[in-house]
């Protein structure tokens, strides 16, 4: 037999709340009566959800396919500033938990009818009067499309405790909305299909309710209710990765200045050995026309400068005067620095210096994440995996293979990231 409705009425149900939380922005949603969490796996793709709530009465249903909420690897490899918290809650909606206040938007899919009718007076006065969300969405069968089910004798589903009406439904949700200041529209999913009688309206009929008092009167609301109630038993808690959470920004960071600086380390290696690297310049000559200050790259750079501010003017002038140091000097190791480990009195560790502010001008991903270069400097100074030249400004880069490289003369070299 053909299926009736394409898609699927219950992925209409779901695609329906999607549509009302894109069009919302609702942040914080819960689903009542989650039952395997399918609306919520869907839930977590939307950007704009930030903390996710399932609640079900039946917690092993609910632990079923819970795990598939989990981050999954990108999430880790590349965190975004999106946030994410899911909760998910064995419990039942005809009691009171004080962790469900506070919603922009409770969903309650197909659950009611699972209630008998002094419990959807419960779920009613927990849902409108105790959780006091900005928006509601009851979805419920709506038994006069029963006539058009192939088959069906009865309810749709043997634990259904009543299937109402469209005057009946409308009837219970207009008594809650005018009790707890709530306005209600009604729609639904599930049309008739052509040659059957379309009065009977949707088979899957939708309650939407707006809290008359709009988003602001929750905190009103909350006042002077200080008492907490936890009777639901948490099941499942998992906060998504992202770049807010300081720990997360700075692996994210170190990560990406330690893939430029393995670059830079390449880079300097191939240019040593005399294989040319378009990627970056080197200036031959002493002076003159090739020197930092004077290049593309640095002229690029000094505009940056003027956007940059004053911290970054600075710097770059560091950055000058190093390069300038350097070519003043006797070679290399003059842009090397010395070591401090077991070698020191035989070799010198060396190592090239970048200047922070040019790793975080040249590389879009370093500015964006860190913000500002005291950012920068800051975050990569809170931990071990990078070194810092004594004063903070600079990158150091060690160029493990020492002395291989000692005929080779070169004066500056601008890196351009
Ligand atoms: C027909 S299923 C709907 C599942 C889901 N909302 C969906 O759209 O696919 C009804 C769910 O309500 C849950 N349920 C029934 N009574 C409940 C109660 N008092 N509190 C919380 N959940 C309840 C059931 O365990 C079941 O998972
Ligand atoms: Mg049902």
């Amino acid at each position: 037999m053909e299926p009736m409705f394409s898609p699927p009425l219950h992925r209409q149900r779901h695609q329906f709340v999607i549509d009302f939380v894109k069009r919302n922005k609702s942040k914080k949603v819960v689903d009542l009566g989650c039952g395997e969490c399918s609306l919520l796996r869907k839930l977590k793709f939307h950007r704009e959800v930030e903390l996710l709530v399932g609640v079900d009465i039946d917690g092993a249903k609910v632990k079923k396919r819970m795990h598939d909420l989990v981050p999954i690897s990108t999430d880790y490899l590349q965190p975004t500033y999106d946030q994410l918290c899911i909760e998910l809650y064995q419990g039942s909606v005809t009691q009171s938990d004080s962790r469900l206040r506070g919603f922009d938007l409770v969903t309650s899919i197909e659950l009611i009818e699972h209630l008998t009718l002094p419990d959807v007076e419960y779920f009613s006065e927990v849902v409108f009067g105790y959780m006091t969300p900005v928006a509601v969405i009851v979805s419920t069968p709506n038994s006069e499309f029963n006539p058009l089910l192939p088959g069906l004798k009865g309810f749709r589903h043997t634990d259904h405790k009543f299937e109402w009406t469209r005057a009946e439904f409308q009837s219970w949700a207009l008594k809650v909305s005018l009790k707890y200041g709530y306005e209600v529209e009604f729609t639904g999913v599930g049309e008739a299909p052509t040659g059957h009688d379309e009065r009977v309206g949707f088979c899957s009929q939708i309650g939407v309710f707006h809290r008359l008092m709009g988003r602001d009167g929750c905190n009103i609301l909350f006042a002077g209710d200080a008492i907490d109630v936890f009777s639901y038993t948490l099941l499942y808690s998992i906060n998504y990765p992202s770049l807010h959470d300081n720990n997360i920004l700075r692996r994210v960071l170190v990560t990406e200045v330690l893939y430029w600086a393995e670059n830079l380390r390449r880079r300097w290696i191939e240019e040593k050995t005399g294989e040319r690297d378009d990627c970056y310049t080197q200036c031959q000559a002493e002076g003159g026309d090739q020197c930092p200050g004077s290049s593309e790259q640095d002229m690029e750079m000094q505009e940056k400068q003027t956007a940059h501010g004053a911290e970054m003017n600075h710097l770059m002038e560091h950055r000058g005067r190093a390069l300038l140091e350097y070519q003043a000097g006797e070679g290399d190791e003059e842009f090397w620095t010395k070591g401090k480990g077991k070698q020191e009195s035989s070799t010198l560790q060396r190592s090239v210096s970048v200047p922070l502010a040019v790793l975080w001008t040249s590389c879009p991903k370093v500015g964006a994440l860190s913000g500002s270069l005291s950012n920068l400097r800051r975050l990569l100074m809170d931990g071990p995996e990078v070194k810092l030249s004594q004063d903070g400004s600079a990158l150091l880069v060690n160029l493990q293979e020492q002395g291989t490289y000692s005929s080779v003369s070169f004066k500056c070299v601008t890196f351009d990231l």
